[in-house]
């Protein structure tokens, strides 16, 4: 797949780095500062971090700066869900018209839309998104535990029959077989599958799955430049050698 210029889905994994400013004034300070790094591929910009998200007249001033900074880098805009793991809580009406706000301010080249929300209200705005040309990547994550093989393919394959254009599952790992779980409902729906798909477990122990997705079927990686927006996140200078090594 191409996103921009950037194609996602085969040979290494693409970094993407998180925007966590929870002011206008901190957000384009973070971004200049990833901006001088060479060691990432695109940006997610997290605007459940951000008190404003809500304010569309600044949420379009403030992406459309973005936009202008990022030029050739791709953008996606998340508005993470307090249940899983976001900022801020939202009702079902609400996040809908947030994700409604980011496909209507044409910037973004890529929207994560979570699993969890009605499918009455998500399969519209899914379709709006793709006829944007804005690429959909549908998320489910879990802080708490990693739960049985069977239940995270079942998530992976309701993605699949939503037509997104990418599944992407995020999890908390306890033990080392919690991380071989993920790994192997990871390598089979790559192997099954042509949706492409971003995994992780998250937390120090899960550090080993946010370098080695090339192996086993995992796109994007997400790495920091100062804040993390998920615990266990790497540094993407670091995440860089890893994955350069690792190809
Ligand atoms: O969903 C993801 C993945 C993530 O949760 C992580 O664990 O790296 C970080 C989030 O910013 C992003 O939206």
């Amino acid at each position: 797949m191409k996103v921009k210029n950037l194609k996602i889905g085969s040979g290494k994994p693409k970094i993407a780095v998180p925007i966590t400013g929870s002011t206008t004034d901190e957000i384009l300070k973070q971004l200049n500062l990833i901006l001088k790094q060479n060691d990432f591929d695109l940006i997610e910009w997290r605007i459940d971090f951000w008190k404003q998200f809500n304010d569309v007249n600044e949420f379009n001033y403030v992406a459309q700066m973005i936009s202008e900074k990022l030029e050739a880098i791709p953008l996606l805009i998340t508005f993470r869900s307090f249940n899983e793991g976001g900022q801020t809580k939202l009702t079902e009406e609400q996040y809908a018209k947030v994700i409604h706000n980011i496909i209507n301010c044409r910037v973004a080249d890529l929207i994560d839309i979570e699993l969890m929300h009605p499918k009455k209200l998500i399969l519209p705005l899914i379709h709006l998104a793709q006829n944007q040309n804005i690429k959909v990547i549908q998320s489910y994550h879990n802080f708490k535990i990693t739960p049985e093989k069977s239940e995270m393919l079942e998530k992976l394959d309701q993605m699949q029959l939503n037509h997104v254009d990418i599944a992407k599952i995020a999890v908390m790992p306890h033990t080392s077989d919690d991380i071989l779980n993920l790994l192997e409902v990871s390598n089979s729906f790559h192997h099954e599958s042509n949706l492409p798909l971003i995994s992780m477990s998250m937390g120090n122990l899960g550090k080993i799955t946010r370098v080695s997705g090339q192996l086993f079927g995992s796109c994007i990686t997400f790495g920091t430049v100062g804040n993390s927006s998920a615990p266990g996140q790497i540094n993407c200078e670091i995440l860089n050698q890893f994955l350069n090594t690792l190809n």
